[in-house]
């Protein structure tokens, strides 16, 4: 019994021996869970903060895409037709997009929206977009002289864009320094210095702008201010040993160029002159660029006088019907521009409706940016969007048909051996550098196929105006003519004996704000014989 009692006791204390044992690790395991299960709250807590905040981030990016192109859309300015809106635009899906974009989505790739946005995708600005946009960006700064500051504020002239952060001065300076332009780089590094100092919520290291703009000081020949920028980089980061080793170099050579400053001072010589620290600081030109021909383009394209021409009370203004019933109508409204050459603006030659009609049906044939290099006389692809263009004949519509009428009623000339009308549309910097519409004697191919002989006038015709910029310019006369929607130019190329008029000399100033369209129609000899008004000027 005493076993029978014992034994059970024992197993009745083994077991609870056993169940306490039991229950007290559970107990401390449970209480282990519990903290687990505490601290798990937090890391989802944590998770869905971040997820918030990622989400938050995508809801801003979701609201600033939609904001921005409702406002686009619904205005009637092309906000795309500012070149720094347009820069801003293309950063936006490219850098920035990686950047802050991309990462911001972490479902499947195969999921909805990521297949939507892949799709969509094809129709934004891609990295060869932002190159461009970046690139005529800064050939305009260079030829309307605008100054960085105030196009990091967003302003061009008068008109206003959005305004720059210190990251998007930042990156033009960087595309500028891959291309190894470090005129453009050093500007555009000290605008996102300025910036930065601004800047509460920060866009760029500083020392990271510090480092290129350091470099691109250097390249320009400016030693102290690259070692100014050293130090500075290096009280930001006092352990980046290329600025380091860079500081200890820099030192060098100014050490080095203060002792040649000094023998030269003991030897009687003048001191180095500045220009040779400095030799780079200036815009870097091909010969082409340092020409007199191309300063007087950009000058004009600027809209400086650059001839001086005292014309004003010669020049007249007048109606023109030439007996013909049509004119006798709506007669032509004639302004003259120049008298030698005669330089004329037709206004109200075509119709608001006519032009866009002429506008849609070009567009699907605009063919890819290409200019007529005045250098090699060739059609080339050109950089960036300089001038697309379409040739539309006769039979293409209505409207072509009477606009060709119209040129010969007011021109008196025959349309028989006119090329067909070319439509080109050019976009931000969109530009034709100075040339002759007319061959040259040696160009003996030009024109040969066509059977015409040479493009005895230019009719220009003007199917915007721009917001700025994108004038016709006269360079070795100094006459610009500044697009007016519906006027025409019209001029004669040659001669009567057939020889070019080499004061004819003209050029497309680069698009600085808007888009320009315009129409050509060049009229060639063949037909002329007897058309050819008598000439008010007597060497013609
Ligand atoms: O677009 C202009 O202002 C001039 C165009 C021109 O000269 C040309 O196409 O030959
Ligand atoms: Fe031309």
């Amino acid at each position: 019994m005493k076993f029978g009692v014992y034994v059970p006791c024992l197993v009745v204390a083994c077991v609870a021996t056993l169940a306490f044992g039991e229950l007290f690790s559970s107990m401390a395991h449970l209480e282990t869970a519990l903290y687990a299960e505490r601290d798990i709250a937090v890391a989802i807590k944590d998770y869905i903060h971040e997820e918030e905040k990622r989400l938050d981030k995508l809801r801003k990016i979701a609201n600033d895409f939609s904001e921005h192109s409702s406002k686009a859309l619904a205005s009637d300015k092309n906000l795309l037709a500012n070149p720094i809106n347009a820069y801003l635009y293309m950063k936006r899906f490219t850098l920035d997009w990686d950047k802050e974009v991309a990462p911001n989505f972490q479902s499947d790739p195969d999921s909805d929206v990521h297949k939507k946005i892949e799709e969509l995708k094809g129709y934004l600005p891609t990295y060869q977009d932002l190159k461009g946009a970046v690139t005529a960006l800064l050939r305009l700064q260079d030829t309307y002289k605008l100054d960085t500051n105030h196009l990091a504020q967003g302003r061009i002239r008068s008109m206003m864009a959005n305004s720059m952060s210190a990251n998007d001065c930042f990156e033009i300076g960087k595309l500028a320094y891959q291309s190894e332009d470090f005129y453009h780089t050093a500007m555009w590094m000290q605008a996102s210095l300025e910036k930065e100092e601004e800047e509460k919520n920060k866009t760029v290291p500083r020392s990271l702008v510090l480092d290129y703009l350091s470099y691109a000081s250097l390249m320009q020949g400016d030693v102290e201010r690259a070692l100014l920028l050293t130090n500075e980089l290096l009280t930001i980061l006092p352990h980046h040993t290329r600025s380091q080793n860079n500081r200890k170099y820099y030192e060098k050579l100014l050490e080095e160029q203060r002792r040649k400053q000094h023998r030269r001072g003991e030897d009687g010589e003048e001191p180095e002159a500045k220009e040779e620290t400095n030799q780079f600081t200036e815009r870097p030109l091909d010969d082409y660029r340092k020409s007199e021909e191309f300063q007087t383009y950009e000058s004009l394209c600027r809209g400086e006088d650059t001839h001086n021409y005292k014309l004003k009370h010669k020049l007249k203004c007048r109606y023109v019907n030439k007996n013909n019933p049509r004119l006798l109508l709506k007669p032509a409204k004639e302004e003259e521009v120049y008298l030698n050459p005669w330089i004329v603006v037709y206004h109200d030659v075509v119709s608001d409706k006519e032009i866009e009609t002429i506008k849609k049906i070009a567009t699907p044939k605009l063919d890819r940016a290409t200019v007529h290099n005045p250098r090699t006389g060739k059609l080339e692809t050109a950089e960036y969007r300089v001038s697309k263009s379409a040739w539309l004949k006769d039979s293409d519509d209505p409207v072509i048909h009477n606009v060709n009428n119209r040129i010969s009623d007011i021109t008196g000339l025959s349309m028989e051996s006119a090329e067909e009308l070319q439509i080109a549309n050019y976009g931000l910097g969109g530009q034709y550098e100075p040339h002759f519409d007319f061959a040259r004697k040696e160009e003996t191919s030009a024109f040969r196929d066509l059977g015409s002989g040479n493009r005895i006038a230019t009719w220009l015709t003007y199917m915007t105006d721009v917001d700025a910029g994108g004038a016709t310019v006269f360079t070795s006369i100094g006459v610009k003519l500044f697009p007016i929607k519906g006027a025409a130019a019209f001029w004669y190329n040659l001669y009567r004996n057939g020889d070019g008029i080499f004061d004819t000399r003209h050029a497309a100033c680069p698009v600085l704000v808007g888009q320009k369209w315009v129409s050509n129609k060049w009229i060639h000899e063949r037909g002329q014989e007897f058309r050819r008004p008598c000439s008010i000027n007597m060497d013609e």
